[in-house]
């Protein structure tokens, strides 16, 4: 069995008197769509601000077996000095944002470009006397924004300013724009919020094509439904801060504590 990509081990995390995450443990695998689901304030957006480097977890371990071999987040952005969420991207994690965060004054394909600045090797002298290298790595983050641009349907999109695209395109444009950074894992905040039903068709297509096409592992948090069945292989369910359930789409959905959750019941009232 291979290692999974990102494993969580007994993760809690406290603001104050708030426990958001309390010992919460689980994996996810490579190639893969995991899903991060739950009832509103069910811990899902704090766990994901632990994982993407935001918080450091109060207690617990969150392991990225990635590119570089074990890498402890908490250990990488806690660092003397240079530690911090952007090194937790460097080491393969990207995510978009429940809100849009784009640079809406730019151009579609600039935005690209700014977001591979961070991962390309370029130094401000080899930028100063224009060395091959530069050259070259200012030709390959092209190529990869336009190849990211086809692949989220966007290519006709390239010139125009990222704040004049209709909402659903701008969602796809943080895709986009995570992808460029050549990520090990990528993290969507509720991708679909506010989409409406043609918007959020695509959006399923081309996170479907992360994962058959690029063998991309993605974790996503998602409130439509219908949408996280569509496109999971593994689902889990948070409430209260803890794992309540774990396992494929068909387990998850057949749980009496996962309909409980939702219903605001108890386990015995959906059993009887
Ligand atoms: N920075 C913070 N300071 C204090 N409490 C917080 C903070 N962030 C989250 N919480 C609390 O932690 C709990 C979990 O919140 P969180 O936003 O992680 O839930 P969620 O599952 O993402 O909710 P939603 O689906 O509504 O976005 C809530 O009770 C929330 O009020």
């Amino acid at each position: 069995m291979t290692t999974p990509l990102l494993e969580i081990h007994n993760v809690t995390m406290r603001f104050g008197g708030i426990v958001a995450n309390r010992n919460v443990s689980f994996s996810v695998e490579r190639g893969a769509v995991t899903a991060l689901i739950g009832p509103n304030g069910a811990g899902k957006t704090t766990m994901f601000n632990c994982i993407t480097g935001f918080y450091r977890a109060s207690e617990g371990e969150i392991v990225l077996n990635g590119r570089d071999g074990p890498l402890d987040i908490g250990t990488l952005i806690t660092k003397p000095v240079t530690g911090g969420s952007h090194l937790v991207t460097r080491a393969g994690i990207a995510r978009t944002f429940q809100n849009i965060r784009l640079f809406k004054d730019m151009s579609v394909v600039e935005n690209l470009l700014v977001a591979q600045h961070l991962v390309t090797a370029n130094n401000l002298l080899s930028g100063v006397f224009r060395t091959p290298s530069f050259h070259r790595a200012e030709r390959e983050a092209v190529d990869r924004a336009y190849h990211w641009l086809r692949e989220m349907n966007l290519a006709d999109d390239a010139n125009r300013l990222a704040g004049e695209l209709p909402y659903g395109r701008q969602r796809r444009l943080e895709i986009a724009r995570a992808m460029c950074t050549g990520p090990t894992l990528i993290c969507l905040d509720e991708p679909a919020a506010g989409l409406n039903p043609s918007e959020t068709r695509e959006l399923s297509e081309v996170i479907q094509r992360l994962c058959t096409e690029h063998d991309q592992s993605v974790l996503v948090i998602e409130h439509d439904m219908a949408l996280v069945m569509r496109i999971s292989q593994h689902i889990v369910v948070l409430d209260h801060g803890e794992v309540i359930s774990d396992g494929t789409p068909e387990h998850v959905a057949n749980d009496p504590a996962v309909v409980a959750a939702y219903l605001g019941v108890s386990e015995e009232e959906v059993e009887a």
